[in-house]
C-alpha cells in the first residue's frame, strides 16, 4: 500500500451524492475528542436550474446561496472557493489529504486507498455496479486533483467493510460460471457508517467491539441493515447494488426478480425505464408519492391511507430484517439505529421492534420520544438486547481512516 506521511493535520473530506455533495474539513489534532471540524457544507440540487450551496465555518457565519452548477466540477470549485474565503483552501500546506466516500470499490478495495490512475481506472470499471454513486465520486476525485495536485486523494470505500461476509452469505444462488464472470456477489454499502456505529455502540454498553453482536440499521435516504458479530460484519441487506434489501426513499428493496421479466414482457417497459422505476420512482415515493419519512409521518397522522400503507410496508420489511439477523448472529447484543430516519423518527423505531419482546427486543416509550441527540439506549432496563440511537458520523469516520494512513 502506497503511504504518503504529510505535514498537516487538516483533513477535506467529500462525500459526493448523484445531485448533492456534502463536505467537511477537520483537523485531526484539535481540542475537542482529538478532532475539530473548521468548516462544513453542502451543495444540492447540482445539474438543477438553480444549485444551492450551504456554507458553515466552525468561526464564521453560515452563508448561502443560489447558483448555476452545471455538474460536479462545478460545486467542488464553488465549495473550494467558500474555504478558500475562509483562509481554509485547498492550497493551504495545513491540508494533509482529501479523503472521498467512494460508494462501490468491488472485492479489493478492504482498506483506505490512495488514489492513483489506477485507483481511478478500477473504480471507473465498477460504474456500471452503482451508476447514480460512482460517476460523483470520480468527479469528485478529478476535481480535488485538478485544484491541488500534490495532496493525496485517499478513497474510503462503503464496500470495504463487507469483505468479511463469509462466501455462503455473499453469494446468489446463480449458476456459478456466469456469476463469476460477471462479479455477480452481494457487496454491500455504507460500510463506513455500518463500522463506526457498531463500534459507537459497543463504547455505548461499555464493552469491546469484539466482545458485542450488533444489528445496525442505516436509515437514511438509502437504507440498509447489517449483522456485525465482534466488530466484523457477518450479513448485510443491499447486494451486488444499493437497490436491495430494505424499502428506501425511493428504492424498491427486495423484489421477486420476475417482476423485472413482467414489466419488460408484459408491460413492454425498456430496461433504462426499469432501472429508474425501481431506483427512483420506488420504495416510499413509490407507495405514497413523499420520499420524506417526515412527510409520511406527517400525512399518516392525519389518517391518510396511502402513507399508512407505505409506513407500514416499510416497516414489515425492517421487521423481517431484524429477526432474520438475530437468527444470523444467534446471540444479539444491541439493535442500533442511525443515519435520518433512525436518529430522528421515534415512530419508525417503535413500530419496527413493536412484537418483538420474545426476542428480548423493545424500547421504553419515554425514551425512544426523549427529545435527545447524542448516543442513547432506549431499551428499558430489564430487557435482554439494548436498543440504541446512535447518531453516524460518515465523514468523521472516513476523516479518521484518512488520517491514519497520510498523517505525520
Ligand atoms: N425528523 C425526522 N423525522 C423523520 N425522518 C427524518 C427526519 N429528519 C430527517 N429524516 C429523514 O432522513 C432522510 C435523510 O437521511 P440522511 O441520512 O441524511 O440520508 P442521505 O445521506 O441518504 O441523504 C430524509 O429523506 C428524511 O426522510
Ligand atoms: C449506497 C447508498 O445507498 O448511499 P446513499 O444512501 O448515500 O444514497
Ligand atoms: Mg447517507
Amino acid at each position: 500500500m502506497t503511504r504518503t506521511r504529510r505535514a498537516g493535520s487538516r483533513v477535506l473530506v467529500l462525500n459526493s451524492g448523484s445531485s448533492s455533495v456534502k463536505y467537511q474539513l477537520l483537523d485531526m489534532n484539535g481540542t475537542v475528542h482529538g478532532t475539530a471540524r473548521l468548516a462544513t457544507g453542502l451543495v444540492e440540487r447540482i445539474g438543477e436550474r438553480s444549485a444551492r450551496l450551504v456554507h458553515t465555518p466552525a468561526h464564521g457565519e453560515r452563508r448561502e446561496r443560489e447558483a448555476d452548477l452545471p455538474d460536479h466540477r462545478a460545486a467542488l470549485t464553488a465549495a473550494a472557493e467558500e474555504l478558500a474565503a475562509d483562509g481554509l483552501g485547498l492550497d493551504a500546506p495545513e491540508l494533509a489529504a482529501v479523503g472521498h466516500r467512494v460508494v462501490h470499490g468491488g472485492r479489493w478495495f478492504t482498506e483506505p486507498t490512495v488514489v492513483d490512475e489506477g485507483v481511478l481506472a478500477e473504480i471507473e470499471r465498477l460504474v456500471p455496479l452503482a451508476p447514480l454513486h460512482n460517476p460523483a465520486n470520480i468527479a469528485g476525485i478529478r476535481t480535488a486533483m485538478a485544484l491541488n495536485g500534490d495532496v493525496p486523494q485517499v478513497a474510503v470505500f462503503d464496500t470495504a467493510f463487507h469483505t468479511t461476509i463469509p462466501e455462503h452469505a455473499a453469494r446468489y444462488a446463480l449458476d456459478a460460471k456466469t456469476a463469476e464472470e460477471h462479479r455477480i456477489r452481494k457487496y454491500g454499502f455504507h460500510g463506513t457508517s455500518h463500522a463506526y456505529v457498531a463500534r459507537r455502540t459497543a463504547a455505548l454498553l461499555g464493552r469491546e467491539p469484539s466482545a458485542v453482536n450488533v444489528i445496525v440499521l442505516h436509515l437514511g435516504n438509502g437504507a440498509s441493515a447489517s449483522a456485525v458479530a465482534g466488530g466484523r460484519c457477518v450479513e448485510t441487506s443491499m447486494g451486488l447494488t444499493p437497490l436491495e434489501g430494505l424499502v428506501m426513499g425511493t428504492r424498491s428493496g427486495d423484489i421477486d426478480p420476475a417482476v423485472v421479466f413482467h414489466l419488460s414482457r408484459v408491460a413492454g417497459l425498456a430496461m433504462e425505464d426499469i432501472d429508474v422505476l425501481l431506483n427512483q420512482r420506488s420504495g416510499l415515493m413509490g407507495l405514497c408519492g413523499d420520499n420524506d419519512m417526515r412527510e409520511v409521518l406527517r400525512r399518516r397522522a392525519e389518517g391518510d391511507e396511502e402513507a399508512r400503507l407505505a409506513f407500514d410496508v416499510y416497516i414489515h420489511r425492517l421487521k423481517k430484517y431484524i429477526g432474520a439477523y438475530c437468527a444470523v448472529l444467534g446471540r444479539v447484543d444491541a439493535v442500533a439505529f442511525t443515519a435520518g430516519v433512525g436518529e430522528n423518527a421515534a415512530p419508525v423505531r417503535s413500530a419496527a421492534v413493536a412484537g418483538l419482546e420474545g426476542l428480548g427486543i423493545e424500547v421504553d416509550e419515554p425514551a425512544n420520544t426523549a427529545r435527545e441527540s447524542g448516543p442513547r439506549l432506549i431499551s428499558p432496563e430489564y430487557a435482554r438486547v439494548a436498543v440504541a440511537v446512535v447518531p453516524t458520523d460518515e465523514e468523521l469516520e472516513i476523516a479518521t481512516q484518512v488520517f491514519a494512513l497520510v498523517g505525520s
